[in-house]
């Protein structure tokens, strides 16, 4: 029998302590030519101190729109309808923007899918380091560049943005907002899709050191399944804007619940034996979630007739939290 639904705000509670970071029934929507466009909704989960959530999911399904939500930097088109985001005891919705300012540069950090839309092109990249890291001197210079395998650009750092390559801007970008500005929550898109994988492994060893020494707390978000093994003590899993599973790291990988996730991790391409074809999920998550039900349910191996008919609620099913109708079943 599928276990009983979570009463409340369905939350992915952190195991690891109280929260620096809580989000309760989050929601985001676009307005557009075509109308309004849900991107994030219902989401919840906690993030203790020192511990590293990673954010999976299919192009679309919300990760970038949660982030910028969560530093309350969304474009002009797009607004939180719905929800709380408390951050070690502030309530982020109710600050004023010269707060969130301040909090935005000293104690949450932001590390954009795009580095070039946060530098500016007619500024040399030397003095932009500089104007966001005060009384930056020659020899944390060099700390912080040799920490990104950036130590060949010292010499270059009069030039501008548009002479790096994009895996050298990535890298100086999480030079600033992880080593140098040491935020309490790094929230992190794609920070290592850009890079080669020897550079990949360096950064990923990097911020994995920073979360042991000073206790970095972290939201990472990618496509990339091996990538978040690597880093995550708990995974969340989103589709069409929702969290549709939350788990720690191994018991996703090992016992996934929800039948998206097991979709997702069929798809690697490791799991396969020799010789048998590559699977993909059939459909796409386009206006999945304006359906009725579940907005798995088209693409689902294992739906049944309510899935079309009622959205389900977050269970609990061992250490995970799964939002689905069939959770706790042997599918
Ligand atoms: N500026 C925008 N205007 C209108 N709709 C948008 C805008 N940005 C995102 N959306 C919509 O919001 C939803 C979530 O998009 P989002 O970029 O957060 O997904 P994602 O999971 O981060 O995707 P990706 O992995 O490709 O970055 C999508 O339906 C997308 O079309």
């Amino acid at each position: 029998m599928a276990p009983e639904p979570k009463a409340g705000g369905a939350a992915a509670p952190s195991p690891a302590g109280p929260a620096l970071l809580s989000v309760r029934d989050l929601a985001v929507t676009f307005r557009t030519r075509d109308g309004e466009v849900p991107a994030v909704r219902e989401v919840s989960f906690d993030l203790a101190r020192g511990e590293i959530l990673g954010l999976v999911g299919e192009s679309g399904s919300g990760k970038s729109t949660l982030l910028t939500a969560l530093m309350r930097m969304l474009p002009r088109n797009a607004g939180i309808t719905a929800g709380h985001i408390g951050f070690d005891g502030t309530d982020l919705l109710a600050l004023r923007e010269d707060g969130m300012r301040r909090l935005r540069g000293d104690r949450i950090g932001l590390i954009p899918q795009r580095p070039m839309t946060s530098l500016s092109p007619t500024t040399s990249v030397g003095r932009q380091l500089r104007w966001h890291l005060d009384g930056l001197d020659e020899g944390r210079l060099k700390e912080l560049l040799g920490g990104v395998g950036l130590g060949a650009v010292l010499d270059r750092l009069d030039s501008y943005p548009f002479e790096f390559s994009g895996g050298q801007l990535q890298r100086l970008l999480i030079a600033v907002a992880a080593l140098g500005k040491q935020p309490d929550l790094l929230l992190a898109d794609e920070p290592t899709t850009t890079l080669d994988a020897t550079v990949q492994a360096q950064v990923l060893r990097l911020l994995l050191e920073l979360r042991d020494r000073v206790g970095l707390t972290m939201v990472f978000v990618t496509h990339d399944l091996g990538v978040i093994s690597q880093v995550s003590d708990r995974i969340g899993v989103m589709y069409a804007g929702r969290l549709v599973e939350v788990a720690p790291a191994r018991e996703l990988f090992d016992a996934p619940r929800h039948p998206y996730t097991r979709a997702l991790l069929e798809a690697i391409p490791g799991r396969h034996r020799r010789g048998e074809p590559l699977r993909s999920i059939p459909g796409t998550v386009t206006g999945a979630n304006r359906l009725p039900g579940c907005p798995f349910a088209p693409r689902c191996a294992a739906v049944v007739d309510r899935c079309h008919e009622e959205n389900p609620e977050v269970r609990e099913v061992g250490e995970s939290l799964v939002r689905c109708h069939r959770a706790g079943e042997d599918l």
